[in-house]
């Protein structure tokens, strides 16, 4: 499913958050959002998936308007992954992650064979099978996040809209969850503050400061040493590693100095 976006503009309090925005991100696509902290990755996402109405643009799925469609054609559509979900609840594991089966029934009917085989396979697809009849205030971090990513998949989306979902995660995890979404069949957009494993699992990376779209292209075309540390603020290279795949070497933070705001040159490319 293809995700475009027009114009995209959110803000909080008169403040500018999300501005004007455009990308267009093919169906199958993997994207990496990328962006220091406060860049606005995480309200662009929310704008993505519905959760929040812009002042201005329009974001479309295979171009159906978000704005025409219900919540719950939204989430037969796409699936969100919180940064956080602070979710507390006394149900089980397999219970939350059956909670991506609701878009899919009818309001008093409880799961069917088919919804615990979708869910079974969610669960496998991130390993926690074992896990699913633990109390889900019994799991660690790490593997609530899973749980949380399990539960996107339960939801057989077209889209998964993915906020930060490393975090938490042990080195295996974090490249067995990339390696998965870059292979997955699903449109993916996911935020990442780890610009190795965007650059390693991304086709494509989007690149946010400010609340604006500074840089869009392949990764070797967006982690340039002029983009990190203009809007990172980091010295850094960016180069192949042994197998051909491109890598970050940091050298160090650049102290003191404060980046300008990106000016109209930087906007990028057309996807
Ligand atoms: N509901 C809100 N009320 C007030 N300010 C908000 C709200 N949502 C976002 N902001 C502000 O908008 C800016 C962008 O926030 P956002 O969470 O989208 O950034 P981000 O790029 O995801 O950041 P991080 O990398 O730190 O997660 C921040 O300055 C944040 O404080």
């Amino acid at each position: 499913m293809r995700i475009t976006a027009e114009g995209l503009s959110w803000s909080v309090s008169g403040r500018p958050v999300v501005r004007r925005v455009g990308l267009d991100i093919a169906p199958g696509e993997t994207v990496g959002l990328l962006g220091p902290n406060g860049s606005g990755k995480s309200s662009l996402l929310r704008c993505l998936a519905g959760l929040r109405v812009p002042d201005e643009g329009t974001v479309r799925y295979d171009g159906v308007p978000v704005r025409d469609l219900s919540a719950r054609a939204i989430a037969r559509r796409v699936a969100f992954v919180a940064q956080d979900s602070g979710l507390d609840t006394d149900l089980r594991v397999a219970d939350v992650v059956g909670l991506g089966r609701t878009p899919f029934r009818d309001r008093w009917r409880g799961p069917d064979a088919h919804d615990r085989a979708v869910v079974a396979a969610a669960l496998e697809r991130v390993e926690l099978t074992a896990l699913a009849w633990r109390p889900w205030k019994s799991l660690s971090g790490g593997e609530r996040q899973r749980a949380h990513i399990a539960r996107a998949f339960a939801q057989q989306p077209y889209v998964l809209l993915l906020d930060e979902p490393t975090n938490h995660l042990d080195v295996k995890h974090q490249l067995e969850l990339m390696e998965l979404l870059s292979g997955a069949d699903q449109t993916v957009l996911v935020a990442l503050h780890d610009l190795g494993l965007a650059a390693r699992h991304c086709d494509r990376l989007l690149l946010l400061y400010g609340g604006r779209l500074v840089a869009s292209g392949a990764p070797a075309d967006v982690l340039t040493p002029e983009n990190l540390a203009r809007f990172f603020e980091v010295d850094a290279e960016l180069s192949a590693d042994a197998l051909g795949r491109p890598a970050v070497t940091y050298r160090g933070p650049l102290r003191g100095a404060a980046p300008r705001a990106p000016s109209r040159s930087a906007a990028p490319s057309a996807p």
